[in-house]
């Protein structure tokens, strides 16, 4: 409650005070916003509040918010005749999933699109906010203009429906990375500061500033989720369910500040199943979808009244939210094509009882015209007995087309009323539907996007910057990850004293040659698979906020992977180092510096291209398939090691494996570290010892002309052929899942 007062203040201040005292929003439009027309204010005047809060939340002295936020254009969006397919089944079956829609999205408006399960809200949502690009027919416009995407983006913000948020973050080290990255690097530590407490307190959070993320509440999420994205102060927010998982009072609050962000000048347009009346009421816009075509848009005020003048009555104490959906979903009969055509498909925007006034009377006449059919076929069929009273027969899609006359003329003149008022510009197009072109008109907002437009950067900073940004994220959250790191390590040492205590003082013994053999290859097997299945598990689960992130142009993914990249190296290094020194002091390798560092740099090498392994994989698939594939992919490798087989004894044809083998590069290379290079004979305490002469081991492993630094230059070639193949792969998740 105590939140939920916060968040009605600062509503308050948005649209009580103007550019003088008290708090302002800054209208994302700047002062010049289209409904801002006396400069700074940033209320529009289509947004009322109501005046219940006005009563009971006034308060004077209320803290100023938003204000340091970056100026931003405001902008409306359109869109035209927008047809979205996709593939079905092996034959080339296709699937419309969205029918030609058309509408309009207003600045300074809180839109819900709504519809049944499946009428494709998410789809639309998608579409408008830029996250799908293919497959698509039709036109969306940006204040007029053909969109540009790359523009758009750089103005838009998409909240997804799963927070996507790092949990072992606190909220303001997650505000200080979002400023870091979505600010230019222009703006001084303190301004970002400033930003980070007018949001936070803006959003309620700032008691909340040293949780961790992990352990906030759902609603709370979801406004940092909020919080992040508006730190560059995005002119359109578009947010799928952001109410699904919240309880009624915090789904209140959640749409209470999406209101409270839309009455600042910006777009904001949210997919919503089905709000509650209370929740409905506070929607500006609705946009209705029933099987992939337009059934409504317009004030959510006029959707009764609409729906009456076509047949449909919502009972009295019905939540309108529900009954608009029982419509959509045939519950009430099927009305889908009359009410696309009453809508023309979304082309019709019901702002006032104007809009739909003729579609009343030309209903009442359809009524009177059917029951004068009906009337004349009971006359006819009197003498046989049969009787029509069915007064709504005809009243479908048979006089869609008589409705639509009667729409389109009563939109022409209402559209004449309205743009009276606003000094928009009306027209008609061939089809005879009335056309609002707020673009005109003075309120244009053009001139104040065309600044931004012009700007060449795709993000915000620089890809040192970012990549610096990153890099000290992940180090954070990796320091602060129990698992990966506090076990990796617990790991290496256990096994370290373990394989210490197995293989125990045999490395210069000349009868236990088979068995430091074993303990070599062992140690391939050790650092192969800890390196690979920690990037198998862990990386997958970062690719969603990786999505949400790029996609809201955080970063660029080269800038996120050389950091994801980079980060890991040096931990895995110090565990590397900490269980090689461990196993090769105890199982008493040669004591010579040169010998232990050849060998440890086999073993590091390993281990990194282990962890390359397994950043393809991770990025390649999911970690369930993942975690099954890495090991059965490694088994050749493990095989054709040099171990198992020597290369003499493997068939012709099946040797080029041997040269993929990362393991044979590692496993030759640390056999050579401790055989090669003319060590001296090793010490026999039998009457005979066959591998006395470390000559004779090599000779047995095919390894006498063996070159310790071409093994060491092709691991390294192979870790950058799979780093770059990792990045390769993740490019294309990140195309493919979107
Ligand atoms: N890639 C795809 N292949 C086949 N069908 C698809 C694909 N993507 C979406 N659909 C179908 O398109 C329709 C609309 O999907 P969408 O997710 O947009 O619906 P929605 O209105 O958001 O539903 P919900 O409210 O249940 O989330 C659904 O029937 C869905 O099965």
């Amino acid at each position: 409650m105590v939140e939920q007062d916060s968040v009605n203040k600062n509503l308050l201040n948005d649209n009580r005070h103007g550019g003088g005292g008290g708090a302002v929003i800054v209208p994302a439009g700047g002062s010049s916003g289209p409904q801002s027309s006396s400069g700074g204010v940033a209320a529009p005047s289509s947004v009322a509040v109501p005046v219940s809060i006005l009563k009971t939340q006034f308060s004077p002295a209320q803290p100023k918010t938003l204000q340091h936020l970056p100026k931003r254009p405001a902008v409306d969006l359109a869109f035209h005749e927008l047809t979205y397919r996709v593939k079905e089944g092996n034959r080339n079956n296709a699937k419309t999933i969205l029918k030609g829609v058309s509408g309009r999205l207003r600045s300074g408006e809180l839109t819900a699109i709504m519809g049944p399960s499946g009428a494709g809200k998410s789809t639309l949502l998608n579409i408008l906010s830029g996250y799908k690009t293919t497959n698509i027919e039709g036109l969306v416009t940006m204040n007029g203009r053909e969109r540009n995407l790359s523009v758009f983006r750089k103005l838009s913000a998409y909240i997804m429906q799963d927070n996507q948020l790092y949990g072992n973050l606190t909220v303001q080290e997650a505000m200080t990375v979002a400023t870091n990255l979505k600010l230019s690097e222009k703006f001084a530590k303190v301004e970002k500061n400033s930003m980070i407490d007018d949001i936070l307190l803006t959003l309620s959070l700032s008691e909340h500033r040293n949780t961790l993320t992990r352990n906030l509440s759902g609603g709370q999420k979801k406004r940092l989720s909020i919080a992040l994205e508006l730190v560059s102060n995005p002119p359109i927010m578009f947010f799928d369910e952001p109410t699904s998982g919240l309880d009624s009072s915090t789904c209140f609050q959640c749409i209470h500040l999406l209101k409270m962000l839309a009455a600042g000048g910006r777009t904001i347009i949210c997919t919503i199943h089905q709000p509650s009346a209370r929740l409905f009421e506070m929607f500006d816009q609705l946009y209705t979808l029933a099987d992939g075509q337009c059934v409504y848009q317009g004030n959510t005020k006029q959707l009764v009244p609409f729906l009456s003048t076509l047949g449909l009555e919502c009972p009295s104490y019905h939540n309108p939210a529900s009954y608009v959906i029982e419509v959509a979903c045939g519950e009430h009969g099927d009305h889908t094509r009359k009410l696309v055509d009453a809508i023309d498909n979304g082309k019709k925007d019901i702002r006032t009882v104007a809009d739909y006034e003729g579609l009343k009377m030309r209903n009442d006449l359809v009524k009177v015209h059917n029951l004068k059919a009906i009337l004349d076929k009971n006359a006819t069929n009197a003498s046989s007995g049969k009787y029509e009273d069915n007064l709504t027969l005809n009243n479908g899609i048979l006089n869609s087309n008589l409705v639509n006359d009667i729409v389109k003329s009563s939109n022409v003149s209402a559209a004449a009323d309205s743009a009276a008022a606003t000094g928009a510009v009306v027209s008609t197009n061939e089809k005879g539907d009335a056309m609002i072109d707020v673009e005109k008109a003075d309120n244009c907002t053009t001139a104040l996007l065309s600044g931004e437009i012009t700007s060449p950067e795709r993000y915000p900073t620089s890809q040192f910057h970012q990549f610096w940004v990153v890099l000290k994220r992940t180090l954070l959250f990796s320091y602060r990850d129990w698992t990966l790191m506090y076990l990796r390590f617990f790991a290496h040492l256990l096994v370290g004293f373990l394989i210490g205590a197995l293989y125990y003082d045999i490395g210069n013994d000349g009868a236990k040659v088979l068995s430091n053999l074993g303990f070599l290859f062992f140690n391939m097997l050790f650092l192969m698979y800890t390196s690979m299945t920690i990037t198998i598990l862990s990386f997958p689960l970062e690719m969603p906020v990786l999505l949400k992130e790029n996609f809201n142009r955080w970063y660029s993914l080269k800038s996120y992977y050389l950091a994801i990249s980079v980060a890991d190296l040096p931990f895995q290094a110090i565990f590397c180092v900490v269980y090689v020194s461990l196993v090769y002091y105890f199982t008493s390798q040669p004591w010579e510096l040169a010998r232990y560092g050849m060998f440890l740099s086999a073993c590091l090498l390993i281990a990194f291209v282990a962890q390359s392994v397994g950043l393809v994989i991770g990025a390649a698939m999911n970690v369930q398939n993942g975690v099954f594939l890495a090991p059965v992919m490694s088994v050749p490798f493990l095989l054709f090691s040099g171990f198992f087989v020597s290369f003499d004894a493997i068939p012709i044809y099946l040797r080029w494996i041997t040269y993929l083998s990362y393991i044979r590069y590692g496993f030759e290379g640390t056999a050579l570290a401790t055989y090669g290079y003319a060590r001296e004979n090793l010490k026999c305490f039998q009457i005979y010892c066959h591998f006395k002469s470390p000559l004779t081991t090599l000779e047995e492993l095919d390894m006498v002309d063996a070159n310790f630094t071409l093994d060491i230059a092709a691991l390294v070639v192979i870790f950058v052929v799979l780093r770059i193949a990792a990045y390769l792969f993740l490019r294309w998740k990140l195309k493919t899942t979107r």
